[in-house]
């Protein structure tokens, strides 16, 4: 048989069987000696032994994997933003819209609280990068089905800065979640700093998520380890300057006869945008040779 792990805890992955319901499965030993670590989001092959318990087989080839959280096979990045209360700094959007670029995951930018403040400029940002962008409001409702269809069938996962609305939205999805919004004990007893637990969960619709905290702040740990060279190609707008640039190697920093910066200039690049990505190759550029994969 065949199935999704879920969830991980105390030695046992927790694989979404289909009709057979949640099966609870050790690994092989074979994992452990070819030091291969199932992962939450893995597709797996496993053998059903009784009622609700079975053994992992295999895991299937992975389309990706991230360490913090640790889990596979996420097909989109759901990075939840906000013009309001508080207002998101675009450089954090473009940080994870970097690192679900490098790894075969499409980002998706979700402008939340629109009932307080429609933010225009980051919604027409993103549109004219060529993202999904979608509007919505927890709070009344607004654009809520436009978010269901755009998970829909796919894995995502939920990000955005403290406060945006993450929980919110997600209960506004699939009520049932009853994720607890805004309370501070609530935000204190998450241990950002301490567990990196991740779970999956499945809503009626079909749409597989993940739950918010681990993923409230993706650690930026893997995006710094990024050679310089590569981050331009993480900023999917610049694609069609890269070899229009005078000097081979430009950097699309501060070089004469930059392509990029031109086209910054004339408006068809936002400059937040090329802001963030100097931002991150200074960055990246800070990262010594040796600590690199
Ligand atoms: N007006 C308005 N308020 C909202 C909306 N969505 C969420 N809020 C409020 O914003 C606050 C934060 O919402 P949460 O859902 O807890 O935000 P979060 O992103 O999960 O926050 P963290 O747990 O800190 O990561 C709460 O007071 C919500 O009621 C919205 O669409 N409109
Ligand atoms: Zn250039």
């Amino acid at each position: 048989m065949e199935g999704i792990i879920l969830k991980a805890l105390s030695g046992f992955y927790y694989v979404d069987g289909g009709e057979a319901g949640l099966i609870a499965c050790r690994g092989r030993g074979k994992f452990r000696h070819q030091h291969i670590t199932p992962l939450v989001g893995d597709r797996v092959r496993f053998t059903q032994l009784e009622a609700e318990k079975g053994i992992l087989e295999e895991i299937l080839p992975r389309k990706n994997q991230f360490q913090r959280p640790a889990v596979a096979n996420i097909d989109q990045l759901v990075i939840i933003a906000s013009g309001a209360i508080p207002i998101t700094d675009p450089f954090l959007i473009d940080r994870v819209i970097s690192i679900a670029e490098g790894r075969n995951c499409e980002p998706i930018v979700c402008i939340n609280k629109c009932d307080l403040d429609d933010a225009e400029e980051l919604f027409q940002t993103y549109r004219r990068c060529g993202f999904r962008t979608l509007r919505v409001s927890a709070e009344t409702g607004d654009g809520i089905p436009d978010l269901d269809r755009a998970i829909a069938g796919k894995i995502s996962a939920f990000t955005g800065n403290s406060g945006v609305g993450k929980s919110s939205i997600l209960n506004a999805l699939e009520p049932n979640f009853q994720l607890q919004v805004g309370e501070i004990s609530d935000k204190l007893g998450r241990g950002r700093h301490t567990t990196r637990h991740v779970e999956l969960f499945r809503l009626r619709s079909g749409a597989i998520v993940a739950d918010t905290p681990g993923f409230s702040s993706f650690d930026t740990e893997e995006n710094e380890l990024r050679r310089p060279e590569e981050l331009q190609y993480t900023f999917r707008e610049f694609a069609p300057y890269l070899d229009q640039c005078r000097y081979v190697g430009c950097s699309h920093v501060k070089e004469k006869g930059c392509a990029v910066l031109a086209a910054v200039k004339e408006g068809a690049i936002p400059a937040s945008r090329h802001a963030s990505y100097v931002r991150l190759y200074e960055q990246a550029k800070e990262v010594p040779e040796w600590e690199r994969k």
